[in-house]
């Protein structure tokens, strides 16, 4: 039994996904619906059978798709599997916090068995993976008791799972930083192929958004914007609400990212009309791979919060819809994991892809970093008058 079933009454429906419906097209039609939203129609990776029946075993949906790139004459493909995994929580949010997290842990060890034995490189977790998304609730305890170290017991869980596939993990925590106050961030830790912490990246942007309470736990990062050089490319990790802002994407981008990931925490009934085109707009503005991953399952807690609207006080959050996807620069994008369930997204990309379409269109050399930059600094003072002209 899952948190949803065990915890609400009623859940409501949810659709599966968009592309369950594109199903029902003409083989004619989808083409040309896939063309029209999602650039193309990908290529599908087929995984030996056993690992196709392990997943379907375990709960988990497994997709793979191929973003190719022309080939070269100078530079060898850059190939690299990159994975998304989005999850439940497995146990009701009564349950001791201890026993909360080990389940998930115990979970998600299943989806890096799926990812890993796939052939993923890199693979990126959702935001915040190893709790609830307790911060509606305005609540201190339990939920902080679930921040933890960099190097604490959920990157200690990971790292063997980092070695045994050689891969990349990129660990979205709650973080309590022990050294310097106590204090607690979102912050993401990057593990290296090697096992090895190669660093943090934290949560730039902090939402005030209906029941995302999450101002109240954590300050905005003073950490910018760290890019990670890892043995299959350089990743960053834009944390979940620094999606709506496109001046983070870029500067990612700017230090250098081929790859950034947006692990994230959202609903439906507020943000999914946005999700699948804040990612994918980055992906095509910077010229770079971007990793849209959402939780899944509706989450559900010991005590009634109202949202400040004037309508009635709930225990839920709503429905994290999951949908993770990846986006390419040339605008394609891989359809989406499922609405519902657990899910392994393994896409196999050629990182020339970035450069190729960057000499194509040339948006990084045609922006105006200096002219923004100043009116930047200008608008950013508090006395700055927006420049309007108006007809005498
Ligand atoms: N976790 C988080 O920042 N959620 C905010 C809601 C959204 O950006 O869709």
């Amino acid at each position: 039994m899952n948190a949803d079933s065990q915890s609400m009454a009623a859940p409501k429906r949810e659709i599966e996904g968009l592309e369950k419906i594109f199903d029902q097209l003409s083989t004619e039609d989808r083409d040309d619906v896939f063309r029209i939203l999602y650039g193309k129609q990908l290529e599908r990776v087929q995984y030996d059978g056993i690992l196709e029946t392990d997943a379907a075993a375990k709960g988990i949906e497994l997709k793979g798709y191929r973003i190719p790139a022309a080939p070269e004459q100078m530079r060898a493909p850059r190939l690299v599997k990159v994975a998304a995994i989005q999850n439940a929580i497995v146990l009701p949010t009564t349950a001791p916090i201890k026993d909360q997290r080990d389940a998930i842990h115990k979970r998600v060890g299943e989806l890096l068995d799926i990812a890993g034995r796939a052939g993923a490189n890199v693979v990126g977790l959702q935001e915040a993976w190893h709790m609830p998304f307790a911060f509606c609730t305005r609540e201190r305890l339990p939920w902080t008791e679930m921040a933890e170290a960099v190097d604490g017991p959920t990157t200690k869980f990971l790292i063997p799972y980092a070695q045994k596939y050689n891969m990349v993990i990129v660990n979205p925590i709650l973080e309590r930083d022990e050294a310097k106050d106590d204090v607690i961030w979102n912050t993401a830790v990057i593990i290296s192929n090697t096992g090895r912490i190669i660093g943090r990246s934290r949560k730039n942007h902090i939402p005030r958004v209906g029941d995302f309470n999450e101002s109240t736990y954590y300050m905005e990062s003073t950490l910018g914007h760290p890019v990670f050089e890892t043995a299959f490319g350089r990743i960053g990790v834009n944390i979940c609400y620094g999606r709506h802002h496109p001046q983070n994407w870029m500067m990612y981008a700017l230090n250098g990212a081929e790859i950034i990931f947006n692990p994230s925490a959202t609903i439906g009934g507020l943000s999914e009309p946005l999700w699948g085109i804040e990612a994918r707009n980055a992906a095509i503005a910077n010229h770079v791979f971007t990793v849209g991953i959402n939780r899944v399952g509706t989450e559900v807690f010991p005590n009634e919060f109202s949202s400040g609207n004037g309508k009635p006080a709930h225990k839920d959050f709503g429905h994290f819809f999951g949908s993770s996807y990846v986006a390419a620069p040339d605008g394609a994008r891989t359809p989406a994991l499922s609405r519902t369930s657990d899910g392994v997204l393994v896409t196999e990309v050629d990182l020339n892809l970035n450069r190729q379409v960057k000499d194509h269109w040339g948006f990084r050399m045609t922006q105006r970093l200096d002219m923004y930059a100043k009116s930047i600094t200008a608008a950013a003072d508090p006395d700055y008058r927006p420049h309007i002209i108006r007809e005498n």
